[in-house]
């Protein structure tokens, strides 16, 4: 057995949801960002939405293991996730395209996309392979020999989406993937999205509600760190039929928020 991984962490394991938060708070800084979310995920691409501040960053780096939960209970994968968690084994099943990445700009995007899967332990002789495989599906094999410091925001983002699935994840959360992204990227990453939800459980945080009505199986929208609405694209728009907002979706988004605000405001 390999040091330092538990017997109870390579054993198969079996469950109903491949995220599962009861309760959750989870702290930004001192602030509770994230506080008593409940929320079930499966295989899917689950548009996450809320407004500037309602904790979807806090709740993305939380999934991914880079913040410990402060109370209630996280399981990713039928792992719980806590203080004492060992989160080795985990972690290689899990893809993150934070919000801001670093990188180094000397590195050409191949070594960048290289360095991050050996870093999710994929096994030496499938890197290669991998990494081909990755820059293809966000469309940068052409540019796999650039240095990092010589690519466009947008390209900076496919290759943070690229060293996201290299891994091919059962968990994968994108912070904000469309951010620079130009009309004809941002639809091919559409149906990039459709394509890996058929078999991961994909989390992507936005703030464009028509990519979540477009690509999008599930919405879950938050505010002030709790969940709001957790439904399909279609309730979304059915909602928005009428309201402020260009869309029907948009309506829909404004609307859910002002019910939910509203109903704070009378049991406050
Ligand atoms: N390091 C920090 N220290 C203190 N408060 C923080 C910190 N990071 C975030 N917060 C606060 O936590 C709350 C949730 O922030 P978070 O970034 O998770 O929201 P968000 O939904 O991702 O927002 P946005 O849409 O603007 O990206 C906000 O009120 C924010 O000000």
């Amino acid at each position: 057995m390999r040091k330092g991984i538990s017997a109870a962490l390579l054993a198969p394991t079996t469950y109903a949801w491949a995220i599962r938060a009861v309760e959750l708070r989870v702290r930004a800084g001192r602030r509770l960002a994230v506080d008593g979310l409940d929320l079930s995920m499966g295989n899917g691409v689950h548009g996450l939405l809320g407004p500037n501040g309602a904790g979807k960053t806090t709740l993305m780096r939380a999934l991914a293991t880079v913040s410990r939960p402060a109370g209630g209970v996280l399981e990713l994968l039928g792992h719980p996730v806590h203080a004492r968690s060992d989160l080795r084994t985990l972690r290689r099943s899990i893809g993150y395209l934070p919000q801001e990445f670093g990188f180094y700009g000397r590195f050409t995007v191949r070594e960048f996309v290289e360095y991050l899967a050996w870093l999710k332990e994929v096994p030496a002789h499938d890197i290669p392979d991998a990494v081909q495989r990755a820059l293809e599906r966000v469309g940068l094999a052409e540019r796999g020999d650039s240095r990092m410091k010589t690519l466009s925001g947008g390209m900076v983002r496919r290759a943070g989406i690229a060293q996201a699935i290299v891994n091919d994840p059962e968990i994968l959360l994108l912070d904000e993937p469309t951010v620079g992204l130009d009309p004809e990227q941002r639809l091919a990453f559409r149906s990039l999205l459709r394509e890996l939800g058929e078999h991961t459980c994909v989390v992507v945080s936005t703030h464009l509600v028509e990519d979540v009505v477009a690509a999008c199986t599930n919405v879950v929208l938050m505010d002030a760190g709790r969940l709001v609405f957790h439904g399909g694209p279609a309730d979304l728009v059915e909602l928005g039929r009428e309201g402020v907002g260009d869309s029907s979706a948009e309506r829909g988004y404004t609307e859910l928020l002002r019910r939910h605000r509203a109903a704070g405001e009378r049991t406050a």
